[in-house]
């Protein structure tokens, strides 16, 4: 399994006396005591030094030089910074490039003499990348290889950076060498000029339009008409064109995909979990400060965090940062040692972190656009507002659920993963599996509970329970897709349709055994803190919240095959609702310790000072809107307000 070493900050500072928001304070900034998650009176949460909540494990630096810190400039500037595809690229010469390559290329990107994009998706294909037209046919004559466009789906659609940016991209493209075609190789082609920025011949390259969000990011289009490039542009660290055309294949059929495996590890701390504990702190804040109705008649108007159904939306989204950061941070800590081997051609750990990859990739941005959203909607109108920044913290999230692989399509990657797993564990009767599982499906070759052990309510705060809870409803659907799979082929389906018309089961296992990944992740992160007592308790109750709150929403899963009872059910939601009241006392603290500056969360509802309705109001003055005569005024709205004189 996954493991990682979190080292905490200082011990507990004693004598922490306040935290900001919810004591009644003068509407002055304080102190910034960012990094610091410090306790109330009487609740003296610890000191966790939240820059390694936010950068990880210490540990050795990334073979391609990845720290989440390199998401620094995004984090300064709220998010929108350009040239994100540049990186993308860079990750992708390292990952695919010779030495010679990398050495040549690195520092034109680094001192940005070119400026890079990474061109994959066409028109006609994203997902299938068997699918991909654009051709690059090599000419032995000229030792070059001639890149070409043949249709128009073959056009390159969605780069990012490409639409007016950048003068190079690396190109994907069917190779055709000695007359066979060879699949998928990687192509670095100049596009623009480094004179005048003008399209190279043979290349047509534009701006695809409007998008839903990433407004300050020019995906691009790229068509190439016959365009050369020299032999040496092939990045060929696993597979090789000889001056004579000779095809020398160095990795698997799927080594060119690992740019991708690259970047769906890198984006989750990088960039789709900041977004979620973004919206997290803007929310919680915000409903500390908004008071809305009385708790009683005679009360004052309470802030809405203390209604239970405020916690209700805004907790699990806390709970499952926290779970995803150390998810996150351990998928990390085995991307760097599974990568290192298979950059030497040692691809025995590539099916594991392809599955692993993909699945996390899927589920984090699943659930933190969803996350988000309901962040946003906890809200009300001022969170429909884009000066709430929560809008724009959706629309991106919602884009990752989309690039760098469909969501479906990950976790199906994901599921046959699975089913591979899990056959491996029927071999014959009485035998051991021929080699070990893959630790991430251990539980499969596990002797499983038929009846979850619980008789009262506090048992669901055990995290051994509620992790064998998971793993056995995981196993459950994994067999039972594995089941129908095998009764379509004996009854005659061809392996192909079988698959297809067992998706929807196989999707559900998969999403089933990524939630028990999380779970497990996180409880083995708080294994580490035994000597953080304190910190422990704090995050024990999320890891709770987060187990029960997907046992709650899936109890149907649960209930399948009487794992869970009713009562047993009921149990975990008394045990649920009560975790709520326990984290509320921690709530911004909690979400404090994210560390985002007023500037990074560019919101007016969750700024450290809490002052959101003279920000509100102060902002929306300097709306365009208030700062420029109503253009509307002379050509239509006057004439139609004064329309009824000429009548007279
Ligand atoms: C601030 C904002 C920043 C935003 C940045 C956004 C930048 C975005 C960039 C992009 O979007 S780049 C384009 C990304 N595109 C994709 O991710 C495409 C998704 N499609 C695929 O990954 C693959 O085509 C597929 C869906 C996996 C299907 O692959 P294929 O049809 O070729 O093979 P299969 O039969 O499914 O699998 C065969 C075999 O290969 C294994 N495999 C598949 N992918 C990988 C991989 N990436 N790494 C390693 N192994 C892989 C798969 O598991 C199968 O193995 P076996 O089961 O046969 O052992
Ligand atoms: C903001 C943004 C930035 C991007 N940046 C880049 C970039 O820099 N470089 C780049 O190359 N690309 C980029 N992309 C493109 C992105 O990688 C693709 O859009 C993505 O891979 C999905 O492929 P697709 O668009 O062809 O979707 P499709 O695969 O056409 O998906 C459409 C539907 O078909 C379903 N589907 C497809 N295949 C299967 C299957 N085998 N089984 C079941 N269902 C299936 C999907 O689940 C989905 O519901 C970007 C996209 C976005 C939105």
């Amino acid at each position: 399994m996954l493991t990682g070493a979190h080292s905490w900050g200082s011990p507990t500072r004693e004598g922490s006396t306040w935290d900001h928001l919810e004591t009644p304070q003068p509407h002055e900034p304080f102190p910034p005591t960012k990094g610091r998650l410090v306790g109330k009176p009487g609740c003296q949460v610890p000191f966790i030094s939240c820059t390694l909540l936010r950068q990880g494990v210490p540990g050795p630096p990334s073979p391609i030089g990845y720290s989440t810190t390199a998401s620094l400039p995004n984090r300064a500037l709220s998010g929108d910074v350009a040239l994100n595809i540049h990186r993308v690229f860079l990750k992708a010469l390292r990952s695919l490039g010779s030495e010679e390559q990398i050495a040549k290329w690195d520092p034109l990107c680094k001192n940005i003499q070119i400026i890079a994009t990474y061109a994959q998706t066409e028109l006609g294909h994203g997902t299938y990348l068997q699918g991909l037209e654009t051709e690059a046919t090599y000419d032995a004559a000229t030792q070059e290889f001639v890149i070409h466009s043949p249709t128009l789906t073959a056009t390159k659609w969605w780069p990012g950076d490409l639409g007016r940016s950048a003068t190079h991209a690396l190109v994907q493209a069917q190779l055709v060498c000695s007359g066979a075609r060879r699949g998928m190789h990687a192509f670095i082609v100049p596009i623009r000029s480094l004179r005048d920025h003008t399209p190279l011949p043979g290349i047509i390259v534009g701006d695809i339009g409007p998008k839903m969000d990433f407004d300050q990011m020019d995906n691009g289009f790229l068509r190439l008409n016959h365009v050369r490039v020299p032999r040496e542009n092939m990045l060929s660290r696993f597979a090789q064109v000889l001056p004579d055309g000779t095809y020398i294949k160095l990795g698997t059929a799927q080594s060119n995909y690992l740019p991708m495996v690259v970047v769906r590890v890198e984006l989750l701390l990088g960039e789709v979990l900041p977004t979620l504990q973004k919206a997290c702190v803007i929310a919680t804040r915000y409903s500390v400060i908004r008071r809305q109705s009385q708790l009683r008649p005679s009360d004052p108007e309470a802030k809405v965090l203390d209604y239970q159904t405020q916690q209700q939306k805004l907790f699990p989204q806390l709970a499952i940062s926290y779970a995803f950061h150390f998810l996150a941070v351990s998928l990390l800590e085995f991307f760097q040692h599974a990568y290192t081997a298979i950059l030497n051609r040692d691809f025995s750990l590539l099916p594991e972190l392809h599955a692993l990859s993909t699945g996390m990739k899927a589920m984090m941005s699943e659930f933190c656009t969803q996350g988000a959203e309901m962040c946003r909607r906890a809200c009300g109108g001022h969170g429909y507002s884009k000066l709430s920044g929560l809008p724009s913290l959706v629309t991106k999230l919602s884009a990752s659920c989309t690039y760098e692989g469909e969501n479906t399509v990950l976790y199906l990657q994901v599921a046959r993963f699975l089913v591979k797993s899990y056959l491996q564990t029927q071999m014959s009767p009485g035998s051991t599996p021929q080699r070990s599982l893959p630790p991430s499906v251990a539980y499969l070759a596990t002797p499983d509970l038929a009846r979850c052990p619980a008789q009262r309510a506090a048992d669901f705060l055990c995290p051994e329970l509620y992790t064998t809870a998971w793993a056995h409803v995981a196993a459950r659907l994994i067999k039972d897709s594995v089941h129908h799979l095998q009764t379509l082929t004996q009854s005659g389906a061809d392996q192909h349709e079988a698959w297809n018309q067992t998706t929807v089961i196989h999707l559900q296992a998969a999403k089933a055994h990524c939630y028990y990944v999380t779970v497990k992740g996180f409880t083995e992160a708080l294994e580490k803190l035994e000597n953080e007592s304190a910190i422990q308790q704090v995050l024990k109750r999320l890891c709770d919240l987060h187990a029960i709150h997907g046992i709650l929403t899936n109890s149907g899963d649960f209930l399948h095959d009487a794992f869970l009872s009713g009562a047993q059910v009921d149990m975990a939601r008394t045990a649920y609702l009560d975790l709520l009241r326990l984290i509320r006392k921690d709530a911004i603290l909690l979400t404090d310790a994210f560390d985002f500056t007023d500037e990074c969360l560019n919101s007016a509802l969750g700024c450290y000072d809490g002052n959101v309705y003279e920000r509100l109001f102060q902002w929306a003055q300097k709306s365009p809107t208030n700062t420029q005569e109503n253009p509307a005024y002379e050509e239509y709205i006057r004439p139609l307000l004064q329309s009824w004189r000429s009548k007279l």
